[in-house]
């Protein structure tokens, strides 16, 4: 059994802000490489320096982690379980001290924030409990031979997160890689980097053997340096496309599995069988939950001309009345933006698009705000096909309106894009819901409803949108590798005789056929003898239920 040192207390806010923001080997500490600035959304102030990681500090804590792992690996699947259901509760314990910290860095409604925390708490508990049976493996047999294919750990995993989610990414990338015994070394986005050091100190204080668990700090540099890196076995990256195609560039030269979490441009089709009022519930919740600053937003919405009037009325109305306020308030449904650098992006789309031909239909996107920060108003936009932002992700609060005439010209319009995240179509005739099911290319699709990403089921991109998935049993199979060993079958039997004869506990031997391929008449093929690890092959997975937030806030009020 692995040491275990368990620390008891959550580091506060002011602390954060003091620095030591690697969480190396199970301590805070202060990185020696470069220094950079994070600022408080909510209020343009300096929030606290990062002392970043030195390319001598990533070598040593890649080091901490292969040995750690070494070590996890060999503990079984419902000990690993328990720590993250262990980690799971401490995180519903802390979800609000942590809901704070996550606010002050990302400038999201604290609303938010706990959901978000609600999240990182059902990927434990989902994880903990799937990895137990899916590695348990299956048997199988045929003609001659019997074969056991069982999972394997990959062995230390980096995670590089965006800013949009920080808690959220965190636990998305060390929740599935510690379940299968791997190691995590995570770099957060350079502009919400809080949230992912009280993981580390949750997962500490839930039993997690320091070095299973680090953080480093630093900007694209040190992600380069990361995807560069041959001591890293796996990366899982959520972030922009440009930057995954230099994740995955970089991961060709080692030959590594990548999974990755990219942007979208994701078009949501309203038909005029459809309630008018839900519509623009759906629309609000698709384009402006996070300040729009969501992956799989639905941000160019067809409307079905006999409703593109009536809908684009009463859409402008909603968003007129979306208050914007300061996050850190409970009644508070739309925030900041997480950076000064992002607001200028978003803005400088709506730019564009006007001189393009695009034109607000809502109120004006600009805020008078004595909070300071970065504020914007959400906005409507008529939009054509051949702009910009038609094409491109400007992740903002921005909702593009487009008039669409059959269910033919709109799927050909909708499908027009590099990117595939998400797709959602709202009507209530089902023979189209199946053809739009059908048709959509895209990972994730909503059929009268938007933006759900429980942990049970698989969220990612087609196209240029991603590799992999998150969520389900997809998502925790990708951190391991999967080992197939044949065997003779009468070879079989007599092991498993011997096996319970000497109740032989930690090895046994074994037969491989070879060479691989399988011969018709098995016996004409020589074997070698090789030893491997014994493996529990019956294991029951346990439930996840916890005190879950009911997913249908989705279409909450918005006023
Ligand atoms: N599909 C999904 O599940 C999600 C996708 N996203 C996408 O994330 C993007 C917004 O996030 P950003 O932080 O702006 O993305 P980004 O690509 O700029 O940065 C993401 C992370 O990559 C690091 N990085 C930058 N250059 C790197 C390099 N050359 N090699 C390795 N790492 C590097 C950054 O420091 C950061 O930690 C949007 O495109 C959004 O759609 C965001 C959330 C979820």
């Amino acid at each position: 059994m692995m040491k275990r040192v368990s620390r008891r207390s959550l580091s506060s806010l002011k602390s954060l802000r003091e620095g030591n923001l690697n969480f190396i080997n199970g301590q805070r500490i202060d990185g020696s490489g470069s220094s950079f600035d994070v600022f408080e959304p909510r209020t343009g102030d300096l929030l606290c320096k990062i002392k970043s990681t030195s390319k001598k500090e990533l070598d040593n804590a890649l080091s901490i982690a292969k040995s750690a792992q070494l070590e996890w690996m060999q503990t079984s699947a419902l000990e690993r379980a328990d720590v993250l259901h262990q980690a799971a509760l401490l995180l519903e314990k802390y979800r609000e001290e942590i809901a704070y910290v996550e606010t002050v860095d990302n400038g999201k409604p604290i609303l938010e924030s706990r959901i978000d925390i609600q999240s990182a708490i059902d990927a434990l508990k989902y994880c903990g409990g799937t990895s137990i049976a899916l590695l348990a493996g299956e048997t199988q047999s045929g003609n001659g031979w019997k074969g056991s294919s069982y999972r394997v750990p990959v062995g230390v995993c980096a995670g590089i997160g965006a800013w949009n989610y920080p808690i959220q990414v965190a636990a998305f990338k060390s929740a599935p890689a510690l379940a299968c015994g791997n190691a995590v070394i995570y770099k957060p986005s350079e502009f919400c980097p809080l949230s992912a050091v009280l993981l580390g100190e949750v997962f500490a204080e839930a039993g997690l053997p320091s070095g299973l668990y680090q953080v480093i700090q630093g900007q694209g540099e040190l992600g380069r340096a990361i995807s560069e890196h041959s001591a890293v076995d796996k990366i899982s990256f959520t972030g922009s496309v440009p930057t995954g195609q230099a994740i995955l560039r970089a991961s060709a030269e080692h030959v590594r599995p990548v999974t990755l979490e990219l942007g979208g441009k994701s078009p949501l089709v309203v038909f005029d069988d459809f309630d008018e009022d839900i519509a623009v519930q759906g629309i609000l919740q698709a384009n402006f939950y996070s300040q729009g600053q969501v992956c799989s937003n639905g941000t160019r919405v067809f409307l079905h001309e006999n409703v593109y009037q009536t809908i684009k009325t009463k859409l402008i109305d909603a968003v007129d009345q979306i208050k914007v306020e300061d996050p850190l308030e409970d009644q508070t449904r739309f925030g900041a933006l997480v950076s000064k650098q992002h607001l200028e992006k978003v803005q400088g789309f709506i730019s564009r698009a006007i001189s393009e031909g695009g034109k607000i239909v809502s109120s004006s996107r600009n805020i008078e705000t004595d909070l300071g920060g970065y504020y914007m108003r959400p906005v409507v936009m008529e939009c054509h096909d051949h702009m910009e932002m038609t094409k491109a992700e400007h992740f903002g609060p921005i909702c593009q309106i487009y008039k669409f005439k059959t269910e033919e010209e709109v799927l050909r319009r909708a499908n027009d894009s590099n990117l595939g995240l998400a797709a959602g179509v709202f009507t209530n005739d089902f023979h189209r819901v199946d053809r739009f099911i059908e048709n959509f290319e895209a990972g994730t699709l909503y059929v009268n409803c938007y933006n759900l990403a429980p942990a049970e089921l698989g969220f990612g991109g087609f196209k240029q949108s991603g590799i992999g998935k998150e969520n389900g049993v997809e998502y925790v199979n990708q951190f391991t590798k999967l080992k197939t060993c044949f065997y003779p079958k009468e070879q079989s039997r007599k092991l498993r005789l011997k096996k319970s004869h000497e109740n032989e506990a930690v090895q046994r031997t074994t037969l491989f056929l070879c060479p691989r391929r399988r011969s018709t008449d098995w016996r004409e093929n020589s074997y070698t003898s090789i030893k491997t690890t014994n493996r529990p092959t019956t294991c029951s997975s346990r439930s996840s239920g916890s005190s879950r937030i009911n997913w249908k806030y989705q279409f909450c009020s918005w006023h």
